[in-house]
Parts: C-alpha cells; sequence; structure tokens
C-alpha cells in the first residue's frame, strides 16, 4: 500500500481500486447544492448504506477550508473574514484530495466546524473508493485545476433573495450566529464574492438546475444517469487502470451543449 500524507496529517492509503466517476456541485451559498447531492444519494438508496460499502459518496469543499491565523480568527469572530473568497481555501489539498480519490485510494477529509470557523479535531471522515463521488462547493469550479478533474459539473441555480431568505434561518440555527452578523457578512462579502468569483463559474457547467432540490424532473435525469453509470461501471482489472478520461470520457465541452433543465423536464441552454 502507498501512503501519501495530507498537510493536515492525515494518511491516504492506496486500494488501487475504483476510479471513480467524478461529478462537481457548485452554486451559490444555501442555494441547495447539499439538498441536491443528499437527494441524489437517497433516490439511489444509497443515504441508509454504511460509508465503506456506498457506490455514491459526497463531499463539501467547506472540508478544505485553510486553517486561520490567530489575527485572522478574530477577524472571523466579528464576522469581518472573507469566507467567500478563493484565499479562503486550500486549492492544493482539494486537489490532492481529488487526485487521491481518482487514483482509488481511500481517503480521509476533515470536517469543517462553522461555529469556530475551523476543522473539527476529533471528527474525519473516510472516503472508500466509490463509483461516483459527488464534490459540492461554492467555488470547485474556480480553480481551472480542480475544475479540470470533474467529469461532470453541475451548476446549482436558484435565485438570491431565495438564497438569502434560507441562508439566515440556516446560520442562526446550525452555524452559531446572530441576525445582524449574518446580514453583514453577505453584504460585505458573501454577495459580492458570489458576484465575482461564484457566478462567473455556471458557465463551465455541463447542466445546470434551476431551483435547486425543487427541480424534482433534473434530479431524476441526473440520477437517471448515475445509475446507468454504476449498471455499466468497469469490471476488469484492466479497465480499472485505465485513466479516467477513457472510463468516463469528459463530456463535449461545447458551449451549445449547455443544457439548463426546466421544471417540465425541457433541456435549454442557459442565458
Ligand atoms: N428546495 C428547498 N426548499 C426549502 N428549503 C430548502 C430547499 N433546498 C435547501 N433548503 C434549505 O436551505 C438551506 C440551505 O440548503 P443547502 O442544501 O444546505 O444549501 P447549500 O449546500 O447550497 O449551502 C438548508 O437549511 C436547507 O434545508
Ligand atoms: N467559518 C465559516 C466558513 C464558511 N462560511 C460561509 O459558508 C458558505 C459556504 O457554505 P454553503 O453551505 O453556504 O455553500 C460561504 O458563503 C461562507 O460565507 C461561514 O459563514 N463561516
Amino acid at each position: 500500500m502507498s501512503d501519501c500524507r495530507l498537510s493536515n496529517g492525515k494518511i491516504n492509503g492506496s486500494e488501487g481500486g475504483k476510479t471513480p466517476f467524478l461529478i462537481g456541485v457548485a452554486g451559490g451559498t444555501a442555494s441547495g447544492k447539499s439538498t441536491v447531492c443528499k437527494r441524489i444519494m437517497e433516490k439511489l438508496g444509497q443515504a441508509e448504506i454504511d460509508n465503506r460499502q456506498r457506490q455514491v459518496v459526497c463531499i463539501s469543499q467547506d472540508s478544505f477550508y485553510r486553517e486561520l491565523t490567530p489575527s485572522e480568527i478574530a477577524k472571523a469572530e466579528k464576522g469581518q473574514f472573507n469566507f467567500d473568497h478563493p484565499d479562503a481555501f486550500n486549492e492544493k489539498l482539494i486537489k490532492d484530495a481529488l487526485m487521491d480519490i481518482l487514483a482509488g485510494k481511500i481517503v480521509q477529509i476533515p470536517i469543517y466546524d462553522y461555529k469556530n470557523h475551523a476543522l473539527k479535531k476529533d471528527e474525519i471522515l473516510t472516503i472508500y473508493p466509490a463509483d461516483v463521488v459527488l464534490f459540492e462547493g461554492i467555488l470547485v469550479f474556480y480553480f481551472p485545476e480542480v475544475r479540470k478533474l470533474f467529469h461532470m459539473k453541475l451548476f446549482v441555480d436558484t435565485d438570491s433573495d431565495t438564497r438569502l431568505a434560507r441562508r439566515v434561518p440556516r446560520d442562526i440555527k446550525e452555524r452559531g450566529r446572530d441576525l445582524d452578523q449574518v446580514l453583514n457578512q453577505y453584504m460585505n462579502f458573501v454577495k459580492p464574492a458570489f458576484e465575482e468569483f461564484c457566478f462567473p463559474t455556471k458557465k463551465f457547467a455541463d447542466v445546470i438546475i434551476p431551483r435547486g432540490a425543487d427541480n424534482h424532473v433534473a434530479i431524476d435525469l441526473i440520477v437517471q444517469h448515475i445509475r446507468e453509470l454504476l449498471t455499466n461501471k468497469p469490471r476488469t482489472s484492466e479497465e480499472r487502470t485505465l485513466p479516467p478520461a477513457k472510463l468516463h470520457p469528459q463530456p463535449h465541452q461545447s458551449p451549445s451543449k449547455k443544457v439548463a433543465i426546466n421544471s417540465e423536464g425541457v433541456f435549454k441552454r442557459p442565458h
């Protein structure tokens, strides 16, 4: 077993196993990225399965926020740190982890603690080789080196009023914030960074999902596609060692082939 150590001190081990189909799921804050991934897992009967047996797994980009300095933590506690800027993430660690996943290694992913603006000290998620890996986050298509690793790119496109209306109660209930903090952070950092860094990555998406998890037709079509992948997954050791581009050829990147799916199931070109 060849092991490599991540800079967070965790060990990634090779199992020489599957090369998964890697799906990136981007979108603004509270657009429903995690909920879309959860629905996909549920529809595929993967949600209740033991982590080790799962064919489809989901990872959050938030696990790759970089460690803050004491002065940055002080800023974060006052709502004055920009968590929506690409510099807030550890790009190298994201790339290394995804490359290990594509190489069929067992990968250990930290879990992020939004209340303390840091990775959880005693919780770690072990990702065993799977057939399909979903990687979701606000800026998963921002870094070119990371973007090119995805076999399929989804953008969850929910309007900004709805996103703010969902973010406020979520951050108060689940992320230890008060109303003023959420609104100040949103106006000073989240909204401008969405416009500058996240929204422009929509153009890289292969499929745009308007209204997120409410778009049952889009989710069903994606689930159907994943089911086909799981049915036709590579079985021989020779197939397993093929590079991902050969096992799962990249979809044609021409903008004219990009589609959005509306609630009637009609494929539309994005604006
Ligand atoms: N279609 C929906 N209808 C109602 N609430 C939703 C819907 N999708 C997501 N939410 C809620 O909005 C909040 C943000 O959703 P989430 O999936 O975590 O977004 P993201 O992962 O993009 O930040 C959560 O509290 C979630 O339960
Ligand atoms: N310590 C932190 C870290 C991140 N955030 C916010 O989380 C958002 C990304 O997560 P989503 O589930 O909403 O996609 C991002 O917009 C950051 O502002 C935070 O508030 N505190």
